[in-house]
């Protein structure tokens, strides 16, 4: 016998949900099937919420929570950003991919966002692959980012690489007059999907690019493709450079870092670059570093699916799209002049304005 009343120690998620203004958290249980996931859908004012489900062996449930709400309130500012007419979403499932993920979990998984009638799509994120999404498919279409052989879009990173390179672009043309990257020193930090495409982009401008990964065979690889120099992964910071392209993990903006940085910019593939938000953009701003908010110019990924989501994908329309990423880089740069603030927060403050703009729109017959 269970004793009917459930212990229900976290009753604080509705607090959460209030001041991080989300409007809908999903707890998904199978215990059969050994399924625990939740769906977050921060905000559907622009569109049903889109974001990718993330397998993560959390340590606790809380810690599950935070990271669902954190990362679906971002996807709502990516997406207003990037002028896709989608909301913000995320799921987390958790356990180890490695030893509980399997068809008959991806599946479960799946029902589960069907339940919710297309109010969230999903896609890949970490330690979720196209064979994964391939079985959510089989329990709901609404899912994206599946394989180009099954009608999907693909790979999203050249286009994610692409942006990044317009974002770059922007931010030169602001800190040296001319959108050239021809001779700028280049520091790619991370030989990955997205890495390797940008690299190729800056190389056939003439950009001077060095590149660091922690794998060797990553750093062959490109090596052997282009004219490039192989750096130190632990020791690119203080390096003399123009540009640093954080394009492998997060958090790599703190306050380590920042004080060794001599570069003009930094713009990059990798979410979440700045450890602390608020802190670490106004510490970019203080050393005179122009930072090209990750959550703009890596929106091509998203904008690719988003065009898949659309039904009418046309690779043409959303590199189209995507090149819009260097008006906005340069709006949001120079908003950031206009009101003393960091390129993150005029960047957030932007994106809300089109979210507010648009909800009035939406209310008018
Ligand atoms: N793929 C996309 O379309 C897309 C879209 C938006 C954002 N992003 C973000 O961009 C980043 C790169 O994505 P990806 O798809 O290229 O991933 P990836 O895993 O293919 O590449 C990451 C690379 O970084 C390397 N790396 C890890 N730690 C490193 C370190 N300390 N120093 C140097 N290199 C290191 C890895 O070995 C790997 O080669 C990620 O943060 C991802 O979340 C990717």
């Amino acid at each position: 016998m269970i004793d009917t009343l459930p212990k229900v120690k976290n009753s604080e998620i509705f607090s959460a949900m209030a001041d991080l203004e989300h409007e809908q958290l999903v707890f998904c249980h199978d215990e059969a099937i050994g399924l625990k996931a939740i769906i977050a859908v921060h905000n559907t004012v622009l569109g049903p919420a889109m974001g990718g489900t993330r397998m993560w062996n959390y340590q606790s449930e809380e810690e599950a929570v935070k990271d669902v709400l954190r990362l679906s309130r971002g996807m709502t500012f990516k997406n207003a950003i990037a002028g896709l007419n989608i909301g913000g979403g995320k799921a987390v499932i958790i356990g180890d991919a490695k030893k509980i993920k399997n068809e008959a979990l991806m599946r479960r998984f799946g029902k589960f966002v069907h339940s919710l009638n297309g109010k969230y799509w999903t896609a890949e994120d970490v330690n979720m692959n196209a064979r994964d999404m391939e079985y959510v498919n089989m329990e709901t279409p609404y899912v994206t980012g599946i394989p180009e052989s099954m009608g999907g879009s693909g790979d999203p990173s050249p286009v994610t690489a692409y942006g990044v390179y317009i974002g770059m672009k922007a931010s030169a043309k602001k800190a040296w007059g001319s959108d050239s990257l021809e001779g700028k020193k280049v520091v790619v930090q991370g030989a990955g999907h997205v890495g390797t495409y940008l690299i190729e982009q800056l190389v056939k401008e003439g950009a001077k690019v060095f590149v660091s990964d922690i794998f060797e065979d990553k750093l062959a690889a490109v090596k052997e493709k282009f004219d490039v120099t192989i750096v130190d992964a632990d020791n690119l910071y203080a390096m003399d450079m123009d540009i640093y392209a954080p394009c492998a993990l997060g958090a790599t903006l703190n306050d380590q870092t920042i004080p060794q940085l001599k570069c003009a910019i930094v713009a990059g593939a990798a979410n979440n670059q700045l450890d602390e938000e608020i802190t670490h953009a106004k510490m970019l701003k203080e050393r005179g570093i122009i930072y090209a908010p990750d959550f703009l110019i890596n929106s091509g990924g998203i904008t690719n699916v988003y065009y898949e989501q659309q039904g009418n994908y046309n690779r043409q329309r959303v590199y189209e799209q995507t090149e819009r990423i260097y008006e906005v880089c340069q709006e949001v740069l120079q908003y950031a002049d206009d009101h003393h603030t960091t390129t993150h927060e005029a960047a957030l403050q932007l994106a809300l304005n089109r979210i507010n703009d648009v909800g009035k729109v939406k209310l008018a017959y």
